[in-house]
């Protein structure tokens, strides 16, 4: 029998994801990412907000019966009435989320810490006899005080939460600081913890990294990274990242994950940088001389990451900035060998064409050099 994941990925592609400005998926789409997703191995899906009405229920409640394999679940507001439509969906789970920083409890609710902690104790039993299990969130949880976040957690699992979602709402963290935090939870409780990170600083990886270190059993990631303003951590960045930095395994399968991206990228309509880590399109792509001959010489000279784990492969390409071997191993391709001399003066024709093109020379351009080359060379001869 395979050993559980050490840490559980509960990607939110379908809810926070969806949420960037801007973005909608069909249900059609919300079906192929989730059954992306499940093919992948991710054992959990945060697939929606029941509250938002009929056509969203409806659209969880498919995915619901479409045999996932993944753990389902939705996120509500602390609310009696927004908790009524998270039942009968059919999802495993309800992320029964309220402020827990004083910036929001009083100046977005209006409210006060004992309305907070009165309010878990009352929703989180609502939910049990919803028959739902239950994670609390604790949204701007970054910005909350430590000691009253102790508290939330302590009246959480009281009322039989099993997990504590620790949002940085507003993606202010840095890794220090998430793994202290995350450890001081995990000395006073040893309920789930899940760690949910924002990108505005582009540290929402690092962070949730860092909260595996510290104690979190659950971390959030969506494809791609999207999600509210800045994004979500990356799914991609986070299982490779744990794997290849901590020795962690998730238990999520990379190989096949450029078609799922793809998916997301078409889906969501925002386009993958070339340069976004492990999936832009130029991320295994190497132009520079001395990376080329590197390479040549053996792929480790220039790998962090093996493109093989993402079903893919190193692809290298002429330019203004390629030597010698580079030259020699395109010209090798189209089945033309060449000296250290040719290599050279065709090293020089390419500086000149790229600088006027600024792109790559096609196979047709590099045999005209070649025959322009071996046409001077037999006239001098
Ligand atoms: C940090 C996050 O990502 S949280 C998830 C956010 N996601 C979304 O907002 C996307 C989906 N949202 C929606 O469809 C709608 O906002 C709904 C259905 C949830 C609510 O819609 P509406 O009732 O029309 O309210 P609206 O969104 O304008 O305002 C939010 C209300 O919820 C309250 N609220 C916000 N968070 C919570 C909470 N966790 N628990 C209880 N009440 C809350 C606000 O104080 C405000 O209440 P008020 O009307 O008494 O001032
Ligand atoms: O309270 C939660 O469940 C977290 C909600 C969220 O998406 C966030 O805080 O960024």
């Amino acid at each position: 029998m395979t050993p559980p994941p050490a840490i559980v990925i509960d990607d939110t592609t379908l809810r926070d994801g969806e949420q960037s400005a801007g973005v909608t998926f069909t249900d059609a789409e919300r079906m192929a990412i989730a059954r992306g997703l499940d093919d992948l191995g991710v054992p959990e899906l945060e697939i929606g907000i029941p509250s938002m009405g009929p056509e969203e229920r409806e659209s969880i409640a498919l995915l619901a019966q479409s045999g996932l394999k993944a753990r389902l679940l939705v996120w509500s507001r602390m609310r009696a009435d927004d908790l009524a439509d998270c039942s009968g969906l059919g999802v495993h789970m309800v992320d029964l989320s309220i402020p827990v920083s004083d910036q929001q409890i009083q100046r977005k609710l209006g409210r006060d810490r004992d309305w907070v902690l009165e309010s878990i104790r009352r929703h989180v039993a609502q939910a049990l006899e919803l028959g739902l299990e239950v994670g609390v969130g604790g949204e701007d949880a970054s910005r909350a005080d430590p000691d009253f976040l102790c508290r939330v957690i302590e009246i959480a699992q009281a009322a039989g939460a099993r997990r504590f979602r620790f949002a940085d709402t507003v993606g202010i963290m840095e890794p220090f600081g998430v793994l202290a935090r995350i450890r001081q939870l995990r000395a006073v409780s040893d309920l789930e913890i899940e760690m949910h990170a924002h990108d505005d600083l582009g540290l929402a990886t690092a962070n949730t990294l860092a909260a595996a270190l510290g104690g979190a059993t659950h971390v959030n990631t969506t494809v791609n990274g999207i999600g509210e303003r800045a994004g979500n951590a990356a799914l991609e960045e986070v299982v490779m990242g744990l794997r290849r930095l901590h020795g962690i395994e998730t238990g999520v399968e990379l190989r096949r994950f450029p078609a799922l991206s793809h998916l997301v990228e078409t889906a969501s309509g925002r386009p993958i940088h070339w340069q976004k880590s492990l999936v832009g399109e130029g991320v295994f792509t190497h132009e520079a001389g001395i990376h080329v001959d590197g390479l040549l010489k053996d792929p480790a000279n220039y790998q962090g990451v093996d493109p093989a784990e993402l079903g893919r492969e190193h692809r290298l390409v002429l330019g203004k900035h390629s030597g010698a071997h580079g030259v020699m191993a395109a010209y090798a391709r189209m089945g033309v060998t060449l000296d250290k001399a040719q290599a050279a003066l065709l090293l020089t024709r390419l500086r000149r064409s790229v600088a006027q093109s600024k792109r790559p020379p096609t196979e047709h351009e590099l045999t005209i050099w070649y025959a322009e080359l071996t046409c001077l060379n037999g006239a001098v001869a």
